[in-house]
């Protein structure tokens, strides 16, 4: 292919010369665009659809039958199966990656999750993120660290469906943009690292909430905590590290361009922390009567978790509440850790759950 200049710019050499003198048209930003206060409205917002809602659901293992059967949404007092709330987060923090996070750098955590609605197939969902915090990174001068309060909330009603604060590590302009993590993977845990654990680990009978306020009563009266390990685990595929992040429209390259990861101190694609959360907490819930999910806290991304890596799931019970007169059920804290296959923590989180009393 020519043209009036008699260059072919396909041809490899040329076209080499021309990449090499061509700049980039970049997406997203750099560290130094954010400051404390400004407010950023994300403009892909999403709609929230059964079949994405499924896709999220099965592939995670959180196969939860108020999510698929109406009989049963109904018997838990929803109007029909809902939106997930895993898939709820991980669909309002998606639209808002290309203006936050897209440059590269590390989900490193949040909090303050809250739920404030039950929300149903067909909601469109904005988003909106208020800068709360920017610090240079005194570890990684290539990075600042940013945290943000972001709002997920519904299109008609303008009812708020989610909102949390997170933080990232992003790359300043005058680096060189990588994930920014260490080839060094954390050494497995042994006994001798963790001298301060309780002699006995309680395993609760079941997985409703007279189970785990039994199991806290006999934790207290001897040296012991209530924490035990969930048997499944999910090895991380193209679907889950590529799949599920892009149907969520986070567009973070370290999940789907292999070409650029190549060259990170991870090495290959890394696995969306959603997707790595939402794992762990189905192998959790397999183990106990969920009945509505209501708060995170502390959440944090240790180590990064990569294509061929399988995740597995930790509970430590903290506190279960009395039941709630209406709703058959009470508010029980976790502490959740996701850990691969060498045993290294990868994410851990509190969460507050209802909790389903056990039938009469
Ligand atoms: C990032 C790595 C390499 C650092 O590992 P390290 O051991 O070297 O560092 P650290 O000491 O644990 O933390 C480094 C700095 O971050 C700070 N920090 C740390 N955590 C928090 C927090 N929660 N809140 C506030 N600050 C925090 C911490 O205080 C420290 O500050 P300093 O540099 O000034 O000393 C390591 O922790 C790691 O590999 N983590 C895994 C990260 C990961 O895989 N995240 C999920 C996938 S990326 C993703 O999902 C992308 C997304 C969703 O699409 C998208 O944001 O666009």
């Amino acid at each position: 292919m020519t043209d009036g200049d008699g260059a072919d710019w396909t041809d490899a050499e040329t076209f080499a010369a021309a990449l090499d003198r061509a700049e980039t048209r970049e997406k997203g930003h750099f560290f130094e665009f954010f400051a404390e206060g400004d407010e950023i409205e994300h403009d892909p917002g999403i709609r929230l659809a059964r079949a994405g809602n499924e896709q999220w659901l099965s592939q995670t293992l959180n196969h939860d039958p108020a999510y698929w059967r109406t009989d049963v949404a109904a018997e838990r007092g929803f109007e029909e199966p809902p939106i997930h709330p895993d898939y709820l987060l991980a669909c309002v923090m998606g639209p808002s990656v290309e203006d936050l996070s897209e440059k590269g750098g590390y989900f490193l955590g949040r909090t303050n999750v809250r739920y404030h609605e039950t929300v149903y197939p067909g909601t469109e969902v904005h988003v909106l993120s208020t800068v709360v915090d920017t610090r240079t990174s005194s570890s990684r001068p290539d990075y600042g660290i940013v945290t943000w309060q972001t709002e997920g909330y519904d299109a008609d009603t303008g009812d708020v469906l989610v909102s949390y604060e997170r933080t990232n590590m992003i790359p300043r302009r005058e680096q060189v943009a990588t994930d920014g993590g260490s080839t060094e993977r954390s050494d497995t845990y042994t006994a001798s690292d963790v001298p301060d654990l309780p002699e006995t680990f309680v395993t609760p009978d079941g997985g409703y909430l007279e189970d785990f306020r039994a199991a806290l009563d006999r934790a207290e009266d001897e040296d012991a905590a209530v924490a035990y390990r969930h048997e499944r685990g999910r090895t991380m595929d193209d679907t889950l590290v590529a799949g599920l992040p892009l149907a969520t429209l986070n567009t973070a390259r370290q999940h789907h361009n292999r070409d650029e990861m190549a060259d990170s101190p991870s090495g290959d694609v890394v696995a969306y922390g959603d997707v790595t959360r939402s794992i762990a907490l189905a192998h959790a819930r397999s183990d106990e009567a969920t009945y509505r999910e209501r708060r995170f806290e502390n959440e944090r991304f240790h180590d990064f978790v990569t294509l061929g890596d399988t995740v597995y799931g930790f509970t430590r019970v903290l506190d279960a509440d009395r039941p709630v007169a209406d709703a058959e059920a009470g508010a029980v804290t976790f502490q959740h850790v996701a850990f691969n296959q060498e045993n290294t923590p990868v994410y851990s989180g509190e969460r507050t759950a209802l909790v389903r009393c056990r039938p009469e």
